[in-house]
C-alpha cells in the first residue's frame, strides 16, 4: 500500500539556533530508503535555505523540506544527481532529519556556528570550499562539489 502521509513535518528545534525550525520524520525509515523527492524551483540569488544542485545551480525548495538543519551528524543525504532525501539509518517517528551542508553547499550565503552537538562537530559551517579534505572525506559529497574539489 502507498503511504500518502508527508514523510516529515516542521517543529520547534530542542536546540539553541538562530532560526528555530527542525524536520521530524513522520514514520520509521530503514537507512538506504528513499524519504523523498528533491523539489525546487530554479533561484535567482542564493541564500540560506537555497539547495545547490550544480556547480552553477542553486534552488528554492518548494516544499518542508527547506526546514531540514545542518548536522556533523546527519542522518540523511541529500542526493542532487538522483534529487532525493536518502536515509543515511534507522529512524523511527519523530527523530530530526538533518543532512551536511558542505555535501551539497560549495560556498554558502551565510555561515553559521554549528549547534548540532555531536562529538565530530566542523563548529563553522562556511560550505565544502572552506571545509578540510579529511573531514569531507568522513561524508556523503555530491558529485558538483567533488568536481569542484578537484
Ligand atoms: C535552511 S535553514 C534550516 C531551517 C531553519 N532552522 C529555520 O528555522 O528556518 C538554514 C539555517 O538554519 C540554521 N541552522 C541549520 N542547521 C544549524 C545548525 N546545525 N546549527 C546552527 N544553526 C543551524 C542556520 O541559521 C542556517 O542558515
Amino acid at each position: 500500500m502507498v503511504d500518502t502521509k508527508p514523510p516529515f513535518k516542521v517543529s520547534q528545534s530542542d536546540k539553541n539556533i538562530a532560526r528555530s525550525l527542525r524536520l521530524v520524520a513522520t514514520r520509521e525509515f530503514k537507512e538506504g530508503d528513499i524519504i523523498s523527492k528533491i523539489e525546487g524551483k530554479p533561484a535567482s540569488d542564493i541564500c540560506y535555505h537555497t539547495v545547490q544542485v550544480d556547480e552553477d545551480k542553486h534552488i528554492e525548495l518548494t516544499n518542508d523540506l527547506t526546514y531540514c538543519n545542518h548536522s556533523c551528524e546527519p542522518t540523511t543525504i541529500l542526493d542532487t544527481t538522483r534529487m532525493v532525501v536518502v536515509a543515511l539509518k534507522d529512524l523511527k517517528e519523530g527523530d530530526e532529519l538533518t543532512f551536511f551542508y558542505p555535501s551539497s553547499e560549495w560556498d554558502m550565503a551565510e555561515s553559521f556556528n554549528c549547534a548540532c552537538g555531536s562529538s565530530q562537530c566542523i563548529h563553522v559551517v562556511k560550505g565544502a570550499k572552506y571545509t578540510a579534505p579529511e573531514v569531507l572525506s568522513r561524508y556523503f559529497i555530491n558529485e558538483h562539489i567533488r568536481k569542484q574539489l578537484e
